[in-house]
């Protein structure tokens, strides 16, 4: 049976359980479940704390796990990225109060809390810089500055609210930007790799489900080549014929960002019944 590692809290948590879930498998109904089987699908789930997924997987203890690429790479561990999923964007800073650094190379002879530092030991000796010690913290890390414990600070930053509530900067470009990745031991067990590739063409599957919509339409036969230059689909749209003369329904994939700007289009190019719908599932 295959294991998989699923993020248990945090941010990754909620959507990787409906990610699975949308893959068609069975997911916890309780938060206290630690350990779901799916039986119809050979698949065994174990719900663990996200920073931990990647040690587990990289021991090879179970065979692959959802984590965020940022805790992969603090982790060290003996696993490796093979899907970006989307979710959980976040970037990597150094931030501090605004004047006391003004570039990475400022963090010299400074001590740096962080939850992360594995990341940030790596990134500052690549740099050639020695800060005077690094706080590994738990989290929360942004009040180590305004409690003395540090005087810099490298943490996740999504939309900076955090930051900014404390009144604090960040530091040169970001160190790393994060987000959900799906991870393999880098020594794969043979024996699982068929279930393994299954699972990941399903989550494949979800994110192309997810970005992609079906546009139907009515044109006239006159004014398809102009239509199909608006909706040319993936691979070629079907075009059917209709009971009314001289028309022909029309079908192709769009991009679900592009699928309004489309149906303008189509309107203005004499399409009728232009309609959108949502992809459930698929195997592209
Ligand atoms: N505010 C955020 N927005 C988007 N992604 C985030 C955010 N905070 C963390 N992440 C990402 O989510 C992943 C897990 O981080 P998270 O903060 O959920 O774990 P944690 O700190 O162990 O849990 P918790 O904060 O609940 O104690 C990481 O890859 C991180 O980059
Ligand atoms: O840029 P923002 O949108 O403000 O998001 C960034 C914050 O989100 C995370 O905190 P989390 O809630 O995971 O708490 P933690 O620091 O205790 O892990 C991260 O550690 C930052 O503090
Ligand atoms: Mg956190």
């Amino acid at each position: 049976m295959l294991r998989i590692a699923v993020p248990n809290k945090g941010s990754l948590a909620t959507q990787a359980q409906a990610m699975l879930h949308e893959a068609g498998y069975r997911q916890r109904t309780a938060q206290k479940e630690l350990i779901v089987t799916d039986r119809a699908n050979q698949v065994e789930f174990f719900y663990l704390r996200p920073r931990d997924i990647a040690v587990y997987v990289g021991s090879g203890r179970l065979d692959a796990g959802i984590t965020g690429r940022d805790m992969l790479l603090d982790s060290a561990a003996a696993a490796e990225e093979v899907l970006a999923l989307g979710f959980a964007r976040a970037a990597f800073h150094f931030a501090a109060d605004p004047g006391t650094a003004a570039d990475v190379a400022d963090l010299a002879g400074k001590t740096i809390a962080t939850s992360y530092p594995g990341i940030v030991e790596k990134h500052l000796a690549e740099a050639g810089i020695a800060p005077a010690g690094i706080v590994a913290l738990d989290g929360a890390v942004e009040t180590a500055l305004r409690l003395g414990v540090a005087q810099a600070i490298a943490d996740v930053v999504e939309t900076g609210t955090t930051l900014r509530h404390l009144g604090l900067t960040t530091i040169g470009e970001p160190i790393m930007e994060s987000e959900a990745i799906v991870v393999r031991p880098a020594r794969t067990d043979p024996a699982t790799d068929l279930a393994a590739e299954r699972l990941l063409r399903r989550l494949r599957n979800v994110l192309f489900a997810r970005d992609y919509v079906l546009v139907d339409y009515n044109i006239e036969v006159g004014r398809l080549e102009a239509a199909i230059a608006l909706t040319p689909g993936m691979e070629s749209p079907t075009v059917s014929p209709l009971h009314s003369d001289g028309w022909v329904a029309v079908r192709a994939m769009a991009r679900v960002e592009d699928c309004h700007a489309v149906m303008d289009r189509l309107s203005a190019a004499g399409a009728r019944a232009v309609l959108v719908t949502r992809i459930e599932a698929c195997r592209i």
